[in-house]
């Protein structure tokens, strides 16, 4: 009964609508523009009241949890793109310092894109929320996606697809690299915090022997488009690599370079804030693909050269009760080596890939075996002490210069004294940053060198 008033009602609305959109075609061309857009836009809301229209919506939250829906965003990345320009009103934003501001559709404004001579018009909206989460103040938006029905095969087997590969490239054009880090994890459990990633570090500046740069260089752009081939082999698409040497050397750098290399995320994660191993393995599952994860200064955050549990299922029961019994206790640490290879292991196989795990250490021999064997730790990267390589990459960069009759002298000196790339680039910046020339800088470098060999000497 219900339903044959419903085809009733909706019979008799579709004729209403039908000579409505009659009398609206002949006197269209004798209003003014305004009053055509109000009416045109009253005519799209109803639209999905006559049988021939079909609609699609795409609310920003799944609908059985709260997780972000994927598609809104590459729906609302491609709908900036291509067709921000057609709505009369539209938002500004600025994602980041760097980058352009970025034009979104305003709520309520509708816009119309064409797919392979299908018309479709996109509505962005808001509605009551189901969900509440901190954001979004009890409202939900989505977009809802009106097209002829004679379109629908069209629309779901080509449409929505394109809109995710243009949105998803659109994305990665336009984004911001964030940096994460959990330092802010007390008080409501566990979550990652991020400001922008914009340091300016890049294999250009960074002073490194020329063949290890390579090295790294084409080991980076292989993974990067090693899709396929990790398939294929059946391993996850991720790589390990270990940074060690001295301080100053430059590993904090290298990450810098390498996450400005690849255009990654990055993930410092701090261990020592964290409570357990649990908590680890969540802090890795919540990572996203194209992401450097970063554990810096690895000997130092715990107790990692300590003897690894055993497969055995004794030991391994008594590892895993442990943080449960220490559970509560904030300082507490009871994270471990087996939790950390763990997390390690568990995580490219549980989550998104295309990640690149890093470790930096001063004391590489202190490290339990374990944990930087090769496919955890795939590159072993040692950052030495300056070489007259690496010191000529800080005088392009530094001072514009290739060479010098200074050279000679800073060339010998660098192979008698020990010192790391930091303390090279102080000699040189102390005195190019105030406009000092050349000359002054250099002659300062080979001060700087030779009270180090007198201390070496003493
Ligand atoms: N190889 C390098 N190339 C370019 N700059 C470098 C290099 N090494 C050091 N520097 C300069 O020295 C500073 C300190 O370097 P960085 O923090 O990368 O060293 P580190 O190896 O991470 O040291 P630590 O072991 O103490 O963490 C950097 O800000 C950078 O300016
Ligand atoms: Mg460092």
């Amino acid at each position: 009964m219900a339903s044959l008033i419903q085809v009733g009602l909706s019979s008799v609305l579709k004729k209403k609508l039908e000579s409505f959109l009659f009398v609206w075609a002949m006197a269209r061309n004798s209003i003014s523009v305004e009053v055509k857009l109000m009416f045109t836009t009253f005519l799209r809301r109803m639209i999905p009241f006559l049988n021939s229209y079909h609609v699609i919506e795409i609310h920003e939250h799944h609908s059985e949890h709260m997780m972000r829906n994927k598609l809104y965003s590459l729906a609302n990345a491609y709908l900036s793109d291509v067709c921000a320009h057609g709505a009369n009103k539209q938002q500004a934003e600025v994602r980041s310092l760097s980058g352009r501001p970025f034009l979104t559709i305003a709520e309520e404004e509708e816009v119309v894109d064409t797919f392979h001579g299908a018309k479709l018009w996109w509505l962005a909206s808001s509605c009551k929320s189901k969900y509440s989460t901190q954001s979004s103040n009890g409202e939900e938006r989505f977009y809802r996606l009106t097209f002829l029905k004679k379109y629908r095969k069209l629309v779901e087997q080509e449409y929505l697809t394109h809109i995710f590969h243009e949105g998803r490239e659109i994305l990665a054009r336009n984004r911001q690299r964030r940096l994460f880090t959990n330092i802010h994890s007390g008080g409501s459990g566990y979550s990652w915090t991020c400001v922008a990633f914009e340091h300016p570090a890049t294999f250009d500046t960074l002073a490194l022997d020329p063949a290890t740069k390579r090295d790294v260089i084409e080991d980076l752009m292989s993974f990067r488009e090693g899709k396929e081939y990790y398939k294929k082999i059946g391993k996850a698409w991720k790589r390990g690599y270990l940074l060690y040497g001295p301080p100053g050397t430059g590993k904090s750098t290298m990450i810098a370079a390498i996450a400005n290399f690849l255009e990654y995320d990055v993930y410092d994660l701090e261990l020592t804030t964290i409570k357990n191993n649990m908590e680890l393995k969540k802090f890795f599952l919540e990572t996203s693909s194209k992401s450097v994860i970063v554990v810096e200064d690895i000997d130092c955050s715990l107790n990692l050269t300590s003897k690894r549990v055993t497969k055995n299922k004794k030991d391994k029961d008594e590892a895993e009760a442990a943080p449960a019994a220490t559970e509560g206790y904030d300082n507490v640490n009871t994270v471990t080596l087996s939790g950390l290879l763990n997390s390690i292991d568990g995580l490219w196989s549980a989550c998104e890939d295309e990640k690149i795990i890093i470790f930096t250490t001063n004391h590489v021999e202190k490290l339990d075996p374990a944990l930087i064997r090769r496919g955890r730790m795939d590159m072993h990267i040692e950052m030495s002490y300056c070489t007259f390589e690496a010191f000529k990459v800080f005088a392009r960069n530094y001072l514009g210069i290739e060479t010098h009759h200074l050279f000679s002298t800073i060339e010998k000196l660098l192979l008698e004294v020990n010192v790391s790339p930091a303390d090279v680039a102080e000699a040189l910046m102390s005195k190019s940053l105030r406009n000092a020339d050349v000359e002054v800088c250099l002659a300062n470098l080979v001060e700087v060198l030779n009270s180090a060999k007198e201390d070496m000497n003493k």
